[in-house]
């Protein structure tokens, strides 16, 4: 059976990676989105089990204790981390899977599942146009904007560790962007060989 592929797209907060990965995914198949544990409290409009699983500390000590993130950390204040069951059986399904995570969480995966994993950084094209975005968003209260703001900027530091970087200026552009790193990686060459077996080119056959 293929093995799926881990998608992980990373980028300050505010940048636009939710819009982007929903917009992205809503024209693909075959594509699952990892649904993170966090302990940050939902945002009106947000829905347990769709957005996040929304836990609280013990609950989230417990599942580290358990060993059951595949990473977790501490991001803007509070902790979130990706389930490392429901990536494993999936990707052993030969399902995709697209990860929204922070820096520090990308490069903790790649170095968990390196064969599997491709990293994808969404840069924004100024750090103004990032304060403007997450300001007009209104989900953060004064003092979580500037954490967020202030982590920008270790983030942007590590763009030379991602495969992939998207500049997102134009969002259907950015959106674009994404489907046709989704699709190439898919064929990438490395991958295809793996599972030749129903085709019959590489045998040089005279037909
Ligand atoms: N290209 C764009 N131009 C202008 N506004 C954008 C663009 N892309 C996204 N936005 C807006 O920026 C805001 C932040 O986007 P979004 O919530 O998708 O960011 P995010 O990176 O997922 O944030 P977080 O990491 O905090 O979850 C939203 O209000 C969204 O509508
Ligand atoms: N390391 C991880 N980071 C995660 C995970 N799930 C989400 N995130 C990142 O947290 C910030 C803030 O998200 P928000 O929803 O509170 O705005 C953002 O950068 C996400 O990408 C995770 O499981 N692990």
């Amino acid at each position: 059976m293929t093995k799926g592929i881990l998608y992980v797209v990373s980028g300050p907060s505010g940048v636009g990676k939710s819009s982007i990965i929903k917009n992205a995914m809503s024209k693909l198949e075959g594509f699952s989105f990892s649904i993170s544990y966090t302990t940050r409290p939902p945002r009106p409009g947000e829905k347990d089990g769709k957005d996040y699983f929304f836990i609280d500390e013990k609950t989230f000590d417990k599942m580290v204790e358990n060993d059951e993130f595949l990473e977790y950390a501490e991001v803007h204040g509070h902790k979130y981390g990706t389930s490392k069951k429901y990536i494993k059986d999936k990707i052993n399904e030969g399902m995709n899977i697209v990860l929204d995570i922070d820096v520090q969480g990308a490069l903790n995966v790649v170095k968990k599942m390196p064969k599997e994993t491709v990293l994808i950084f969404i840069a924004p094209p100024s750090y103004s146009e990032l304060k403007k975005r997450l300001m007009n968003r209104g989900t953060e209260k004064e003092k979580d904007l500037k954490i967020r703001l202030a982590d920008a900027k270790w983030e942007l530091s590590k763009i030379n560790e991602f495969d992939y970087l998207i500049v997102n200026e134009d969002l259907n552009e950015a959106i674009n962007q994404l489907i046709s790193i989704f699709i190439a990686e898919q064929i990438k060459t490395e991958r295809v060989t793996e599972h030749l077996g129903k085709y019959s080119f590489f045998k040089f056959e005279e037909e």
